[in-house]
């Protein structure tokens, strides 16, 4: 039975697929969220080592939200054994971005398992096909993008110190995620600016003075 509707769904036209897959995410979301209220999405983008990570921790404590880091989710695939586990891995020690429909599917069952009506997402979209895959199939728009502006030289000192044991702390895919950063991420940025929703951070600061700057914007 279940493979005859999957037989039939190929058989559909795009859009009504797409449709399709909207009103279940929605659906999903919404009836898996706490007290029945709109979930509400700000989206955290940087370059690598911009302190996401880090303030969004401090987000969690002061403001109730909840932390959903796109690259800890592809990471806990990693180690979960998945079937497509190797593949992510392969993908992040190249600094390359992994395809939007497994981010996003992770992303989805973590925001139905949350339960709750407030998520701040960090390192998503980093590519125009995340915004563009996550709009289509999760269709909530972020309320803003907080937007870690750092430098190239600050970044990769950060990271070249982090000493978390991640397999992409290493310089030369640290080249590969900053180049990917100014070629795939910047223009979603630039998108969400085009549509005055970026709320612009000077991350080169010490952290307690980023998160100062962040509790004034959120307030
Ligand atoms: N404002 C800051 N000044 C100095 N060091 C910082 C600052 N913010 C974070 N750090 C340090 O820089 C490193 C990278 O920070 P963090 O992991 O938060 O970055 P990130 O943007 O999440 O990076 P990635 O995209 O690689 O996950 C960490 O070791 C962190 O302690
Ligand atoms: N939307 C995303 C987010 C992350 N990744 C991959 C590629 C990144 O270099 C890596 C680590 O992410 P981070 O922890 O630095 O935010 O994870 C991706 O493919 N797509
Ligand atoms: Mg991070």
């Amino acid at each position: 039975m279940r493979g005859g509707l999957v037989a039939s769904a190929r058989l559909l036209p795009r859009p009504l697929v797409r449709w399709f897959l909207q009103r279940r995410a929605q659906q999903d979301i919404n009836e898996n969220m706490s007290g029945g209220k709109k979930v509400k999405i700000i989206f955290v983008l940087g370059g690598p080592g911009s302190g996401k990570g880090t303030q969004c921790s401090n987000i969690v404590e002061h403001f109730g939200f909840i932390h959903l880091s796109a690259g800890e989710l592809l990471r806990a695939e990693i180690n979960s054994g998945s079937e497509n586990g190797t593949m992510i891995d392969t993908i992040i020690k190249e600094g390359k971005i992994v395809p939007s429909e497994i981010t996003i599917k992770l992303l989805q069952e973590a925001i139905i398992k949350g339960g709750n009506d407030k998520y701040i997402i960090d390192g998503f979209p980093r590519n125009e096909e995340n915004r563009v895959v996550f709009e289509s199939v999760i269709n909530i728009s972020p309320e803003f993008v907080l937007f870690f502006d750092c430098s190239e030289e600050e970044m990769e000192r950060r990271l070249l110190g982090r000493n978390q044991g991640r397999s992409d702390d290493n310089i030369e895919t640290i080249r590969k995620r900053l180049k990917v950063f100014v070629e795939s991420s910047l223009p979603v940025i630039e998108y969400y600016e085009s549509k005055g929703m970026v709320k612009k951070i000077d991350a080169t600061k010490p952290a307690p003075e980023v998160f100062e700057d962040i509790i004034f914007l959120l307030k």
